[in-house]
C-alpha cells in the first residue's frame, strides 16, 4: 500500500475544516510546553501528531479537547455544543441533515470537556482509562449516555421512555463493539481483555458519543505488529465511516502510511507540516529525534518508513 492509495477523501476534495486551531499556547508556570501551535483538520481528513519525548503533543491534544485552557490562541471546531437529543429531535435533525456546521468557538470558553463531547469531539488517552470492572457493553453503553435524554428522575422510574433509550443505547453500543471488531466479547470485563482489545474497546467508547472528530493519544502504544496494522486497518474505517481523525504516535512507519497530513512539534513549536513525504524526508525531523538524544528506535523508524514507501512505490511503478 502506498502513502498515496490512503490519502483521505477531504485531501483531494478540500473538505471544509472541522477544527482549527490558531496560535495554540499552553504555559506551566515558567514551561512554555505549547507555542503558538495552529492546526485545521478537515471532514475525513487523517492528521497525525508527531515529536520527540516532551514536544507538547499530549498538551496540545488537551488544549483541542477542553481537557486545558489554553493561556493563548483560539479552538474552533464545526459543531455546537447542545442539549441531550431526544429521539424526535433525532429523526428531525437525520431528516433535515446539514452537511456543514458553522464553526463553534469552544475557546478561550473555560474548558468544558461534556461540552465539547456534545460538540462533536472524542478522545482517547495516552493510559487506557476503562471502567475495569464492567463489561466491554457496559463501558461502551456509559459513552452513549452523553447522547440520551433521560434525566435523573426518568432513570430512578425506569418508566417506559428510559426503556426504550436503554434498548437503542444497548443496540447502537453493541452494533459499534461489532464496528471495532469486539463483536464476540460484549460480555467480557474490561480488565480481562487482551491489551490490543482494551484499545480498540476505547475507540468503541468514543465513538459512542456520535463524533464528528476522534482523537487517539499514542492508539498502538504496547501494541505487537499484527495489533498496529489492525490498528491502522480500524482507523481507516473510521475515516472512511465520515469521521475526522488527529492520532499521536511515536511509530513513524504508522503514522506516514496512516495520514494525510503530519505536524510535527518540537520544544512545544510546529517544525514542519506537510504531506507523510515532506516530512519524513524533511532533515530537520530525524535531527530532532536525533538532537534529543533519545529514541533511537524513532530514529531508525523515519527513515525505515521512507525507504518501505520508496521500496512498494517503486515495485509498483516497475509492475
Ligand atoms: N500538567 C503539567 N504541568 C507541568 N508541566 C507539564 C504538564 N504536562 C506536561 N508538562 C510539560 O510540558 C512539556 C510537554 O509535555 P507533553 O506531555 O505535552 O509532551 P509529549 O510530546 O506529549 O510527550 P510524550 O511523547 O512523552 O508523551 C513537557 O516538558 C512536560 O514535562
Amino acid at each position: 500500500m502506498t502513502v498515496t492509495e490512503t490519502r483521505g477523501p477531504a485531501e483531494r476534495a478540500g473538505g471544509h475544516p472541522v477544527l482549527e486551531a490558531s496560535g495554540v499556547t499552553m504555559r506551566f508556570g515558567g514551561l512554555l510546553a505549547v507555542n503558538d501551535v495552529s492546526l485545521t483538520v478537515r471532514e475525513g481528513e487523517i492528521v497525525g501528531l508527531i515529536g520527540p519525548n516532551g514536544a507538547g503533543k499530549t498538551t496540545f491534544f488537551n488544549c483541542l479537547t477542553g481537557l486545558y485552557k489554553p493561556t493563548g490562541g483560539q479552538v474552533r471546531f464545526a459543531g455546537a455544543p447542545r442539549k441531550p437529543e431526544s429521539p424526535k429531535r433525532q429523526q428531525r435533525e437525520a431528516a433535515e441533515a446539514v452537511p456543514t456546521q458553522p464553526l463553534t468557538e469552544l475557546t478561550p470558553l473555560p474548558p468544558k470537556p461534556r461540552a465539547v463531547v456534545r460538540a462533536g469531539m472524542a478522545r482517547t488517552f495516552q493510559n487506557i482509562r476503562l471502567f475495569a470492572n464492567m463489561t466491554a457493553l457496559e463501558n461502551v453503553m456509559v459513552g452513549r449516555y452523553s447522547r440520551t435524554s433521560s434525566g435523573a428522575l426518568t432513570s430512578v422510574l425506569r418508566g417506559p421512555k428510559f426503556r426504550r433509550e436503554e434498548a437503542a443505547t444497548r443496540a447502537r453500543s453493541q452494533e459499534l463493539l461489532e464496528f471495532v471488531g469486539l463483536g464476540r466479547s460484549t460480555e467480557h470485563l474490561a480488565r480481562n481483555m487482551p491489551y490490543g482489545d482494551q484499545r480498540r474497546l476505547e475507540i468503541a467508547r468514543a465513538l459512542a458519543t456520535d463524533p464528528k472528530l476522534i482523537l487517539l493519544d499514542e492508539p498502538t502504544a504496547g501494541m505487537n505488529p499484527q495489533e498496529t496494522r489492525q490498528a491502522s486497518d480500524l482507523i481507516f474505517k473510521i475515516r472512511d465511516s465520515g469521521l475526522s481523525v488527529v492520532v499521536i504516535e511515536h511509530d513513524m512507519r504508522f503514522i506516514f502510511n496512516l495520514c494525510d497530513r503530519v505536524l510535527c512539534l518540537v520544544q512545544g513549536q510546529a517544525l514542519i507540516e506537510g504531506t507523510p513525504e515532506e516530512v519524513q524526508s524533511d532533515p530537520r525531523v530525524i535531527e530532532a529525534y536525533i538532537g534529543t538524544g533519545e529514541d533511537e528506535e524513532d530514529d531508525v523508524d523515519v527513515q525505515d518508513a521512507h525507504v518501505q514507501d520508496t521500496t512498494v512505490a517503486d515495485e509498483e511503478g516497475r509492475s
